[in-house]
């Protein structure tokens, strides 16, 4: 049973890996993630300069997923640049997530990026909901088309984007009429949090979070009808573009679920959170179990083949 998959020519023993964000901040969670059983690894969104984020309490687990609003903490892009520059390329994937305040910091940054020469895969944040007063670029149609127009004649490399969940079939044909433009745009990471949701406790008839009157963006099992609908809608509207699934992923049927739907791998956030690194050993082995089970050899006997009534 062959689990393996490709992101255009970069092989990956596995389709799971960490979403941005999670066990990627600091170099000693990057190479936490390399050495386990994950097929690649993607850093935390990165800004021009380091930034300490939100007050805490801004994380909280909660009965199905997770609400965050960690508010882009990060080391400043020069801490990511040198990891990608010392990076052994051989072992598995390395994508870079790339958040700037503003279009020219994007376009510094993923110069930068680009400039190293190294294979790997800048996958640009349309979608962080949790900075005040920054509105999220994947919400705002022109101001996307604007961004990846800049990033693209500037971009002589592939990169990705990772999007906001849409909810509106107007909305998806607009996004993707707009991500079809761009030859070099590659990949489609659906989906980010949900943003602003609020999870409140009854016994102190408090919020969980400090930031934002509690306001955050929604992880884990909540997430997954919507993180399948983008999947599975992008893959049909854009044809030429790879999709990684992000989104409601705890067990190898969620795995299963999203390649189903469409996706070239996947990424996990909140359950990595919970339950640490040995996550990938067991969602791989939970997704060659379903496998099995079902007859399938490889991912491309099951990937995009939902079907429908
Ligand atoms: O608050 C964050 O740092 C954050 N949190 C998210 O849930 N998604 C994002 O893209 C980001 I940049």
């Amino acid at each position: 049973t062959d689990i393996s998959t490709h992101i255009l020519d970069q092989r990956m023993r596995s389709p799971v890996y960490n979403a941005s964000g999670v066990m990627c901040r600091e170099t000693t969670e990057l190479e936490a993630v390399r050495h386990s059983d994950a097929g690649a690894l993607v850093s935390k969104s990165c800004t021009l300069e380091a930034r300490d984020g939100n007050p805490e309490p801004r994380y909280a687990a909660t009965p199905f997923g997770s609400i965050n609003s960690m508010g882009l903490p990060n080391h400043g892009y020069r801490y990511y640049l040198d990891y990608a520059a010392h990076y052994d390329y051989t072992d598995k994937p390395l994508f870079i997530s790339i958040s700037g305040l503003s279009l020219a910091d994007n376009l510094h940054m993923l110069d930068a990026f680009q400039r190293l020469k190294r294979p790997l895969l800048p996958e640009v944040n349309l979608s962080c909901p949790n900075v005040p007063g920054k509105p999220q670029l994947g919400y705002s149609f022109d101001d996307m088309a604007t961004a990846l127009t800049a990033i693209h004649a500037a971009m002589d490399i592939p990169f990705g984007v990772k999007l906001p969940p849409y909810f509106d079939i107007s909305h998806f044909e607009m996004a993707a009429e707009i991500f079809n433009r761009f030859e070099r745009l590659k990949f489609l990471t659906c989906i980010n949090s949900i943003g602003n949701g609020l999870v409140v406790d009854t016994d102190s008839e408090t919020v969980l979070i400090k930031p934002k009157n509690g306001l955050g963006g929604i992880g884990g099992d909540y997430v997954l009808p919507t993180a399948l609908a983008n999947v599975n809608t992008f893959y049909r509207l854009c044809p030429d573009k790879q999709i990684i699934g992000c989104g409601g992923i705890g067990a190898g049927e969620q795995v299963f679920q999203h390649i189903l739907c469409g996706a070239s791998a996947v990424q996990v956030g909140t359950r990595l959170w919970e339950e640490g690194a040995g996550l990938f050993t067991r969602l791989n082995q939970e997704l060659v179990a379903i496998m099995q089970r079902k007859g399938y050899q490889c991912l491309a006997d099951f990937r995009g083949k939902l079907c429908t009534l």
